[in-house]
């Protein structure tokens, strides 16, 4: 029998698990930067998975090992002192609570703004207009044999399963796998990992703007029981006020909008009373007899 300690019981007690799938998926989009027909590439890959891997990006692997060192320095010290960067709102340390609706998992992260306005000049965005926030998260290794042993061969869930509500995501991790994408047919399958790649996927505001040619991917990362897993996102979202709406150049003649008009500061307000699992832009489709 196992006797479980009081902080592993309530750890277990917060965080879903899930039956660990080996679905290795080899299908992932590929795109290669100084290709000339990466467009058309990225737009295949938009709309068969809403994913997809950059390849030949322009940044030296030495700049993303000395972002990684970094994060993972401000990880590993003392918990208090990560706590004094906390609580993450909106900006700052989290750790195991996501957002403000009681989701919870094995992960603890640091959210930064990248909106013009909180930065200096000479570490603006590249793209102006779109600029949203900047996650540092770390999924720590399963700490102890009891915790392993709790789990009887179930997968922590680090990142609950959910859509970005923004634009597009761009994901860099380490050598860890644990993230893993939905395809159309619902099967769950996992993406093998590349710390010399950046990851794409398309975020809710940017299925409106196509009317639902892109894919909104859902994705969850499960946490791994031997390796920490460290990632940074870079969120892309439009300016507060922009009317999020189907762009007329990808509308066919007489098509309509799937979706009701709404501004990107609205459909924020609205993401951040959900849960994380719940479908968002639900709220937002257009009834069909409408
Ligand atoms: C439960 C939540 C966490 C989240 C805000 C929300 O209420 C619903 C959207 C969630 C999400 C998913 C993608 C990103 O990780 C995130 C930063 C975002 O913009 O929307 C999170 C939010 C969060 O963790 O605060
Ligand atoms: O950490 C990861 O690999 C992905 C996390 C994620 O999907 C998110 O923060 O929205
Ligand atoms: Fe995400």
């Amino acid at each position: 029998m196992v006797v479980l300690s009081k902080p592993i019981l309530d750890n277990l007690a917060q965080i879903k698990t899930c039956k660990p799938t080996s679905n290795i998926f080899t299908g992932i989009p590929i795109v290669d930067l100084s290709d000339t027909n990466a467009k058309k590439h990225i737009v295949k890959a938009c709309q068969d998975f809403g994913f997809f891997k950059v390849i030949n990006h322009g940044v030296s692997m030495e700049f993303l090992t000395r972002l990684e060192t970094e994060a993972l320095k401000f990880f590993k010290s003392p918990q208090q002192e990560k706590e004094k960067s906390g609580p993450p709102n909106p900006f700052g340390y989290g750790n195991k609570n996501i957002g403000p609706n009681g989701d919870v998992g094995w992960v603890e992260y640091l959210l930064f703004s990248t909106n013009p306005e909180f930065l200096s000049k000479n570490a603006r965005p590249v793209i102006p207009g779109i600029s949203e926030t900047l996650w540092l998260n770390h999924y720590p290794a399963c700490p102890s044999s009891e915790l392993l042993q709790a789990l009887s061969g179930r997968s922590l869930i680090g990142f609950g399963e959910h859509t970005d509500p923004q634009l597009i995501s761009v994901l860099r991790s380490n050598n860890t796998s644990g993230l893993q994408i939905c395809l159309r047919d619902g099967t769950w399958v996992s993406v093998p990992p590349d710390h010399t790649t950046f990851f794409f996927n398309v975020g809710d505001s940017l299925q409106v703007m196509t009317n639902g040619r892109f894919r909104s991917v859902k994705h969850r990362v499960l946490a791994d029981s031997l390796k920490p897993r460290v990632s940074m996102i870079y969120f892309g979202g439009p300016p507060l006020s922009e009317k999020i709406t189907p762009l007329s150049s990808v509308m066919e003649e007489g098509e309509e909008s799937l979706y009701k008009e709404f501004t990107w500061c609205e459909y924020k307000k609205s993401a951040y009373k959900t849960r994380l699992g719940d479908n968002r832009l639900g709220l937002f489709e257009k009834s069909t007899n409408q």
